[in-house]
């Protein structure tokens, strides 16, 4: 197949401003961009096209990167409101999360799929501990890319521990690499709390053993960091070096407590951080300190957290909360730049799950991408020099017409191809009331 997709703007991402806006058109060769040009497409570029598409004066972007996730909890959307994290850990996603089937995995991963691939999401990684053979399943069927982790939470004896483990890189030996590469799987210790330091080490070695990165919630909540402190003499983050964790690559969602000698040490041991401001928002965790973050060189990347802590899996609100929650708090708006924000839900998120060429237009990387429609009044009036701008203040999931992965048309003027829509939404509604 090779596409080739004219009359767009481009928002290639590759650098700052309004000059790495092309209007033009790109073709698309084994789902890479293979050109990316301005103007108008010769004769002979069109005659050697297998599908020409015209983009109509719309906007081409990278597909947007969602680098924390819980899909199989989203049945669990409004189910808790108001509480803070450990209280609603135990007392809302445990005892219901006890009661998962099969059935009610597939229904709930079907609806944030669909969610997401509605709201311009191409990529993201899911942590969750129950059926991830049938999600990669149904992540295949969705062409969508994906990070999937069996995530593992150690509160229990050696022996479940290491059945636990093993299921992880079975994930691992089965899934990674599943549909031409657009599955991947890390390992993921649920958190500290969670996961005693003999268990986070026998993970480690496993990552180690088999070349495999970690990804695991951290430093979410004061209660946490007191917590830990009590109980190891070290807060989170420094606890987690002295006992190796940062020795393999490694992605931490949260984040939010960090002292500077932590931030120093995330740094220092090329640690990319999840942000998730409206989970961290919701569940009155905090504010992470990103700016300090970025002041520093850490990779953050974003992440929805689960549609129960969210509530949605809308990426352009999260990167808009990004952008405004930091200049709120410090009561400086230039404390954080909208391309650096914009950047964090692509090309840093690549980077952050370990993805290759992947979160920019450009020759050579991979043709994930999404077309979002101008014409509407709140992305008015634009030009090339606006465009950034209305995609962190202004866009919505909602303006997402078209939607690429790896060269494969997922969603077309708003219709999505691989998944049923009505379908999976009926199903899901079905959950509150047979
Ligand atoms: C065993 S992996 C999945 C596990 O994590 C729970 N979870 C969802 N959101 C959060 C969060 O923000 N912090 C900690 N744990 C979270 C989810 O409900 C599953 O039990
Ligand atoms: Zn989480």
């Amino acid at each position: 197949m090779n596409i080739l997709l004219h009359s767009v703007y481009i928002i290639t991402m590759d650098e700052e401003g309004p000059t790495s806006v092309i209007n033009g058109f790109v073709i698309i060769k084994h789902g890479e961009f293979d050109q990316v040009k301005e103007g108008k497409p010769s004769q002979e570029e069109l005659n050697n096209a297998s599908e020409v598409i015209n983009g109509k004066g719309k906007w081409l972007i990278p597909g947007l990167i969602n680098t924390h996730g819980h899909l199989g909890s989203s049945l669990l959307r409004g189910a808790g409101d108001d509480i803070p994290l450990m209280k609603w850990l135990e007392t809302v996603m445990w005892p219901n999360e006890k009661t998962f089937t099969e059935d009610i995995i597939k229904k709930a991963v079907s609806l944030a799929m669909v969610e997401m691939v509605k709201s311009g999401t191409t990529t993201f990684l899911d942590m969750y501990h129950l059926h991830m053979e049938t999600v990669a399943q149904l992540a295949q069927e969705s062409e969508m890319r994906a990070v999937l982790c069996r995530g593992m939470i150690g509160l229990c004896s050696e022996k479940e521990q290491r059945n636990k483990l093993s299921e992880a890189i079975n994930l691992h030996r089965d899934v990674h690499g599943m549909n031409s590469g657009k599955i991947t799987v890390a390992l993921s210790p649920h958190a500290p709390y969670t996961c005693p330091p003999s268990f986070l080490q026998m993970i480690i070695e496993k990552a180690k053993e088999n070349n495999i990165w970690i990804h695991t919630h951290l430093s979410e909540t004061e209660e946490e960091v007191i917590k830990h402190k009590e109980q190891y003499g070290l807060r989170p983050v420094e606890h987690m070096e002295r006992i190796g964790l940062f020795q393999v690559p490694c992605l931490v969602a949260h984040a939010v407590h960090l002292s500077d000698n932590e931030i120093t040490i995330l740094k220092e041991n090329n640690v990319s951080v999840s942000h998730n401001p409206m989970s961290n928002l919701k569940l009155g965790s905090g504010i992470a300190p990103i700016p300090q973050m970025i002041s520093k060189g850490i990779n953050i990347s974003l992440g929805t957290d689960s549609t129960a802590s969210n509530n949605n899996l809308d990426m352009f609100e999260e990167v808009r909360f990004a952008a405004l929650l930091h200049k709120g708090i410090s009561k400086d708006p230039t404390i954080t730049k909208t391309w650096d924000i914009l950047r964090m839900a692509m090309e840093n998120g690549a980077k952050a799950l370990q993805l290759q060429q992947l979160g920019k237009i450009k020759k050579g990387y991979k043709a994930d991408f999404l077309l979002i429609d101008p014409n509407s009044a709140h992305l008015t009036p634009w030009d090339k020099d606006r465009i950034h701008s209305h995609l962190v203040y202004s866009a919505k999931g909602f303006d997402v017409s078209d939607v690429f992965v790896q060269g494969k048309q997922l969603m077309r003027s708003k219709e999505l191809l691989f998944l049923d829509e009505e379908k999976v939404i009926y199903e899901a509604n079905s959950f509150l009331h047979s």
